[in-house]
């Protein structure tokens, strides 16, 4: 396979691949996609430093994030995790450094569960669905496990429930950076289990995570980012009241 990428061995390479079947070439011709894939940078934030209620929280947040992985962002209340990932969504500016992912590569689920109460829950996930111009809803209702719920108006369901189809909300919008903030408050242990299986198809796929949170989601393979040590030093003296402050909270 790489015989055109080395002298000596090439050959002997070419040999190994010719004498491969159809089935082993596809086989070694998918994990070098995924190769590919999880080294692809999706999302780069440079010296970036965040500010809440005009008060400087964090400063100097770098980091990159690849194709295929997830990164969890912990450190304790107050810290600037939900600060750090709304200006990451683009809900309100930084004060300083730069954050390199288009927006509508972005797909922010934030505390709020952001529903339509009156609609049911099949009417959401096709509310979200039109927005997007995709037309992924059955599948997301399978995979947050809603099919028996679809008629449900969303006013009438459970916290955890609901949490469910704000999660599925992530299925329909066909973007490949998911930015999470405790998404898994109100689940049960089976649906902390279901949603750690989305991440994972999603990861699989290409997409990649970023999620704040408490508690475990279930992904061993994730990294993790303290924020502790970015805490901006002279909290009083950056930021100031923007429009954006609160605009989505
Ligand atoms: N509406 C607001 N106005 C002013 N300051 C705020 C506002 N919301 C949060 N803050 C402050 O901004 C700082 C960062 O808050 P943020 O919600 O980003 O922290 P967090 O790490 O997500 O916390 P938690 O783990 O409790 O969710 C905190 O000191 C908080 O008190």
């Amino acid at each position: 396979m790489c015989c055109w990428a080395r002298g000596g061995g090439s050959r002997r390479r070419c040999c190994r691949w010719a004498g491969r079947d159809v089935a082993a070439r596809a086989k070694i011709l998918e994990n070098f996609c995924k190769f590919l894939r999880r080294n692809l940078e999706v999302l780069s934030v440079e010296g970036l430093a965040v500010a809440r209620g005009g008060i400087a929280v964090l400063e100097g947040v770098t980091f990159r994030l690849a194709a295929g992985r997830a990164l969890i962002l912990r450190g304790p209340n107050g810290v600037g995790k939900t600060t750090l990932l709304r200006t990451i969504a683009g809900l309100q500016p930084a004060l300083e450094g730069s954050v390199s992912v288009p927006a509508e590569a972005m797909a922010y689920a934030a505390h709020a569960d952001g529903l339509k109460a009156a609609l049911t829950v099949e009417e959401n996930l096709r509310f979200w669905a039109a927005i997007h111009g995709t037309r992924e809803v059955e599948q997301a209702l399978a995979g947050m496990d809603l099919l028996a719920l679809r008629d449900r108006r969303a006013a009438n369901l459970s916290a955890g429930q609901k949490r469910r189809l704000g999660l599925a909300r992530l299925l329909v919008t066909g973007r490949a950076v998911w930015l999470l903030d405790e998404p898994t408050v109100s689940l049960d242990a089976a649906s902390v289990a279901l949603f750690a299986g989305v991440v994972r198809g999603h990861l699989a796929g290409g997409g990649a995570v970023l999620a704040a949170t408490h508690i475990d989601l279930g992904l061993a393979e994730a990294e993790v980012l303290d924020l502790s040590p970015f805490r901006a030093k002279a909290p009083a003296a950056g930021g100031r009241r923007g429009d954006f402050d609160e605009a989505f909270a």
